[in-house]
């Protein structure tokens, strides 16, 4: 596409039109910025978006050894032993509720470089032993690209629950004593963050223990022992939800409201509040600030 080609909004490449052209487009910043964006770069965003689809295809050909797990290094398992589980789904389906300002392609871009952050981050914080997706994308450990990541290949598809529940359960075979659950669009988590937010698990500790969402009705993190003691609820307004199926269980849980795990992206104003904390140098995630970074005047 040239430059003469692009007239209006829906031209432009990596940006979708507003859903009511006119009134949303006017009221939302980010939404002028990111379109502002596409019309500087003009192609840029479709070559982006055939980055990550190679990417993707690269991943697909080598495909992921089997469907069976992946195999995993022995190591010293103790009771209290944190493993960290991260669901990924795939990631052409994902972030769904940003599609109004971003097209596929630029979501898959976006959903791959934050998935690489919370994975990294988890990598580095001393309270987690392993890292594990928990996904059915096939080749995920290239596309993530860091070593000592394993990957729970959950088969057809069974929702997040399931899959959740069944890698916990695998998890517990092989040695762990809790997981911790963290969603993959937490491009603020940092490994201080995580081990601020596990520190004080006690072997056999039958509590649990949750990062809230900014709107206080999210579950961003899940603390858990093994066996799960009460079945998982996550998905729209988990957090009371869980607390409710603590309380049924007569299980103790503790809610964390910490601004550094609050913030996951969800929605197009999320979105904006990322861009200007990549502005002013406050965004942790490295490969979620490339992202950014790479469009022309989101540099400094
Ligand atoms: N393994 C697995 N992971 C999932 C599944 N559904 C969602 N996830 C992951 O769970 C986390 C929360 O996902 P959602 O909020 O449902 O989806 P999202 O892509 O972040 O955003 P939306 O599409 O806008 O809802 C993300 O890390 C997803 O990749 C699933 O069925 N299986
Ligand atoms: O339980 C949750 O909080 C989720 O599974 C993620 O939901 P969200 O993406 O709507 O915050």
């Amino acid at each position: 596409m040239t430059q003469g080609s692009i007239r209006n909004v829906s031209d432009a490449p990596g940006i979708k039109p507003p859903a009511q052209p006119g009134k949303s487009f006017r009221a939302d910043p980010v939404r002028v910025r990111l379109i502002g964006r596409a019309l500087l770069r003009q192609g840029r965003s479709n070559m982006e978006t055939r980055t990550v689809e190679a990417q993707l295809e690269t991943a697909r050909r080598s495909g992921s050894p089997s469907r069976e797990f992946l195999p995993l290094s022995p190591g010293p398992r103790t009771p209290a032993a944190v493993w960290a589980l991260v669901p990924l789904k795939d990631f052409s389906l994902a972030k769904t509720r940003l599609a109004d300002t971003l097209d596929a392609g630029a979501r898959q871009g976006l959903a791959l470089a934050m998935a690489r952050d919370v994975v990294r981050a988890l990598t580095r914080a001393c309270t987690v032993s392993r890292v594990v997706m928990v996904s059915d994308i096939p080749g995920l450990p290239g596309l993530i690209g860091l070593e000592s990541v394993d990957c729970f290949d959950t088969g057809e598809a069974r929702g997040l629950n399931e899959d959740l529940s069944r890698a916990a359960a695998w998890a517990q075979t092989q040695g762990a004593g809790h997981v911790l659950i963290a969603h993959a669009d937490l491009p603020h988590l940092t490994a201080a963050g995580i081990d601020r937010f596990v520190a004080t698990t006690m072997p056999g500790s039958q509590r649990l223990r949750v990062a809230a969402s900014k709107e206080g009705s999210g579950t961003n993190l899940l603390l858990a022992p093994l066996p799960l003691p009460l079945p998982l609820v996550f998905g729209s307004h988990s957090l009371p939800r869980f607390l409710q199926g603590a309380a049924t269980a007569g299980l103790r849980i503790e809610v964390r409201h910490d601004p550094a795990l609050a913030r996951d992206i969800d929605e197009t104003q999320d979105l904006s509040a990322l861009m200007a904390d990549y502005r002013r140098g406050y965004l942790a995630g490295r490969a979620t600030a490339a992202w950014l970074q790479s469009t022309p005047d989101s540099s400094p």
